[in-house]
């Protein structure tokens, strides 16, 4: 088995009497992507905000490579290389696509670009945003708006923006919706990519049953907050735990 980069351990969360997120034990691998699913309100977001460090936890803890990141917050955690997709980088509507993704560069680069000489440091982050966005297949639009793209294409620079900062965990939370059909694949295809090339984990929380088969190594199932299945996708989505969860049934018996 391949090394474990994230790790959550009995993590929960109560908001007054309800359990959002309910002692759930769970590691991620290198080179692996598991895909979160569960019914609505099963507590899939809660459980990425907990790990992105959006909420405070009520009781269990998040490591990170070994280290424990339950207390720190979420630029701590970015720092460390834990990468959310769609909340943790805004983008900034007046400004150009590459002007974007360039911020996000020196963001991450931080104190590293003063070794640089300045006019070199530009050079070098400019060349580094276009490979980004001809990733993303964005480079023709590098001078527009951000206000001016289309949703979906808003969506594909924040998986630019995620890419340029090159962190060891990615986190998605449905990264296609609302896209159109020609424009989700590039996406989903850079998630597989991402997966082969970097070495890195992905978490994926997706509802499109075609998405899950295509990217997922593993699932897991979230139902009223605790974690009911684990294990490969196949013998997951045909097990009766999330036949039941899906129909809603209880599962009092699990
Ligand atoms: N800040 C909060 N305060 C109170 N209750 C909350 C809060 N955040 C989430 N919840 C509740 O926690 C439960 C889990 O919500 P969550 O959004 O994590 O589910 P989900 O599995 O992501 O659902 P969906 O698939 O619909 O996005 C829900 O009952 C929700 O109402």
């Amino acid at each position: 088995m391949t090394q474990v980069l994230l790790e959550t351990d009995g993590l929960t969360v109560r908001f007054g009497g309800h359990v959002a997120v309910d002692a759930v034990s769970c590691a991620f691998h290198a080179s692996e992507l598991t895909a979160i699913v569960g019914p609505n309100g099963a507590g899939k977001t809660t459980y990425f905000n907990l790990i992105s460090g959006q909420i405070p936890v009520s009781a269990g803890s998040v490591s990170l490579m070994g280290d424990d990141i339950t207390r720190l917050s979420v630029s701590e955690r970015c720092k460390r290389g834990l990468g959310r997709a769609f909340q943790l980088t805004n983008l900034f509507p007046g400004l150009s696509v590459l002007e974007n993704v360039r911020l996000a560069i020196q963001a991450h680069r931080g104190s590293k670009a003063s070794l640089l000489t300045l006019a070199d440091s530009h050079h070098a982050v400019t060349v580094e945003a276009m490979s980004v966005l001809e990733r993303v297949r964005l480079d023709t639009l590098r001078d527009q708006a951000v206000s001016e793209l289309s949703h979906g294409n808003q969506r594909k620079l924040e998986v630019a923006m995620l890419i340029a900062i090159d962190p060891k965990v990615y986190m998605f939370d449905e990264p296609t919706a609302g896209m159109s059909v020609d424009e989700a694949p590039v996406v989903l295809d850079l998630i597989a990519e991402l997966k082969a090339e970097r070495d890195r984990t992905i978490l994926l929380v997706e509802h499109k049953m075609d998405v899950i088969r295509t990217l997922a190594d593993r699932i897991i199932v979230l139902h009223n907050g605790a974690l009911v299945a684990d294990g490969d996708p196949a013998e997951v989505m045909a097990s009766d735990v999330v036949q039941d969860a899906y129909m809603g049934k209880e599962l009092a018996d699990v």
